[in-house]
């Protein structure tokens, strides 16, 4: 198997926390160049392996691979996480963001979060703690989307969103995700980016049960939330 034509393998994952089991055996092989829906009921584990993944949780047993690189370090600078802006002071304005996204990652390109944002009616002179909800949630996807990664990793962006804001985000993720990259979104509301989905997999019982192509299931005339539902039913 070349590796480099994989965005993230992972094998073997455990991952215990406070004397409590979380993730199990975690088996997962993502190829380039795909939109996937990680898909699981609340509690299930879906922030704690985008956690793993990203190199905010660590002590993990088994191995994560993002582009051929398995090293925490290195595998940090290959991944964009929605939550890597969850430390910054809610007084910074939006441009000030842009500021210290610049100074942490050599990666952040300026000129496209500064497109994105206005693609997305971000005020740059806004303070975060005075950002909507919605706003709040656009700002960490431009923030995320304007890093030049392998593998961008978006937990629950459309949680607490309108439709309307829903619509500008979800062709903010299709125009500008690069086509070379993965994009994994986590979501229990599985409508909400039906559309968009490459790949499903479902996260249940701590660990990975199922992983399909989204044409394959809709070549079947089921849809993605009745394919999901169908793993939590009986
Ligand atoms: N630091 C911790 N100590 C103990 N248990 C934890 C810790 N962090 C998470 N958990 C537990 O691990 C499980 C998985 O949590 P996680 O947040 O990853 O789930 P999730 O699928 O993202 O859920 P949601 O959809 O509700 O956001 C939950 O039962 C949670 O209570």
């Amino acid at each position: 198997m070349n590796r480099m034509t994989e965005a993230l393998v992972i094998q073997g994952l455990s991952y215990r926390r406070n004397q409590k089991q979380i993730l199990k055996d975690v088996n997962l092989t993502l190829p380039t160049g795909q939109i996937v829906g990680l898909l699981g009921a609340n509690g299930a584990g879906k922030t704690t392996l985008m956690r793993l993944i990203a190199g905010s949780a660590v002590n993990f047993r088994g191995t994560i691979e993002v582009a051929g690189e398995g090293q925490t370090v290195q595998r940090k600078g290959q991944v964009s996480f929605s939550a890597q802006m969850d430390g910054f002071d809610p007084n910074w304005r939006v441009g000030q963001v842009a500021d210290v996204m610049t100074a942490l990652f050599p990666d952040f390109r300026l000129a496209d979060f500064l497109q994105l944002a206005q693609l997305l009616d971000l005020d740059q002179k806004q303070r975060i703690k005075r950002l909507s909800k919605g706003n709040q949630r656009k700002l960490q996807l431009a923030v995320t989307l304007s890093r030049r990664a392998a593998l961008y990793l978006l937990d629950e962006p459309f949680d607490g969103i309108d439709v309307m804001t829903r619509k500008a985000m979800l062709s903010s993720i299709l125009k500008w995700t690069p086509e070379q990259a993965t994009l994994v979104i986590s979501d229990h509301h599985v409508q909400d980016i039906d559309q968009l989905l490459d790949q499903v997999v479902v996260i249940k019982d701590q660990t990975v049960v199922a992983q399909e192509a989204a044409d394959t299931i809709r070549a079947k005339g089921q849809s993605i939330e009745a394919y999901f539902e169908s793993f939590y039913e009986g």
